[in-house]
């Protein structure tokens, strides 16, 4: 992990000097062109406001501009990329519900001018979304520091014979000293069968949509957190992965990687969905292969 945050380190101090001297050679031009740094305008912005010399209160410090690239590289990039590399996946591996998604996105974008997709009518690509951060969230496990004693509200469940259902029992307080970690354990609620049905570990992207007589459970649904220190960049990132992955879906049909078509489709999942826990959750072995729509 230290290994891990050495790298990181420098990584962003070379994206700084990169920024810096961008920023130094495009002096007194009106327009910068952000090549230098990939483009990256919030990454240009943070470092002129580093290297502002004009009033002490409004330069970001040194320690401040590294914690901010740090968020957006960390905090933005990683978790995004890592999400949509499973919903790939998964596109590949269920081509029926790619079909769905297809039709959704045919029927909202008709012809070939490229409407960028809003997530409030892709329903089902957002659905789909969802799902895939449902099985996959790219931060399964939060830490929390507990600064003041405190109590946590408990309920007791008990398991239905050898079924997987569950009954909810008696309810607890349970005490929480200061100074003690809280886990946050979003997979045990994403996987729990009491919120999601006995059919918890299929990837089912309809369960994220409402009808007249069921409402998908927002309780029991973490994958950006939540609260105060919930997820700044939610919308931001459900808003590009939807658009990322209607474009995609809408030019290119999603396929298995050529080496693994003869092989049969639960080996195929267990090939492509393999992870390790980094920093976040982290797929190892996501490979697609695009075939452009006729
Ligand atoms: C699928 C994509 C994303 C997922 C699953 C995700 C998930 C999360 C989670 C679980 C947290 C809480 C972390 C904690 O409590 O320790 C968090 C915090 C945060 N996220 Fe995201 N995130 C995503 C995309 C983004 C994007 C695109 C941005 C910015 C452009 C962003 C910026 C942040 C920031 C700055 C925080 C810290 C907020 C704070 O501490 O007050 N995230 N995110």
């Amino acid at each position: 992990m230290n290994d891990g945050y050495a790298d990181m380190r420098r990584h962003m101090m070379d994206l700084v000097v990169r920024a810096r001297q961008e920023i130094v050679e495009n002096e007194g031009k009106s327009e910068v062109t952000g090549k230098g740094s990939g483009g990256a305008a919030i990454l240009r912005n943070l470092v002129e406001a580093n290297l502002a010399l004009d009033s002490e209160h409004r330069r970001l410090t040194a320690d401040e501009l590294f914690s901010n690239i740090f968020s957006f590289l960390l905090a933005g990039h990683e978790t995004s990329s890592h999400s949509l590399s499973f919903a790939f996946v998964l596109l590949a591996l269920y081509p029926e519900k790619q079909q769905t998604l297809l039709e959704e996105v045919s029927r909202l974008w008709p012809g070939n001018e490229p409407v960028s997709p809003h997530s409030s009518v892709c329903e089902y690509t957002l659905a789909f979304f969802r799902e895939t951060l449902r099985l996959w969230p790219a931060e399964p496990r939060l830490a929390k520091d507990v600064d003041a004693d405190t109590s946590l509200p408990g309920v007791h469940f008990s398991r239905n014979g050898n079924e997987t259902s569950l009954t909810e029992g008696q309810a607890y307080t349970l005490p929480v000293p200061a100074r003690s970690i809280v886990m946050l354990d979003i997979w045990a609620l994403h996987y729990n069968p009491l919120h999601w049905g006995e059919d918890v570990h299929e990837f089912t992207p309809e369960r994220f949509l409402d009808t007249d007589t069921y409402r998908w459970p927002r309780h029991a649904y973490m994958p950006f957190s939540t609260g105060a220190r919930g997820c700044i960049g939610m919308r931001f990132a459900l808003a590009e992965s939807i658009c990322m992955l209607a474009c995609v879906v809408r030019q290119y049909e999603v396929l298995v990687p050529a080496d693994l078509a003869g092989k049969s489709w639960s080996e195929q999942k267990e090939v492509l969905l393999q992870w390790t826990t980094g920093v976040t959750l982290t797929p190892t072995n996501a490979r697609v292969r695009l075939r452009r729509r006729v």
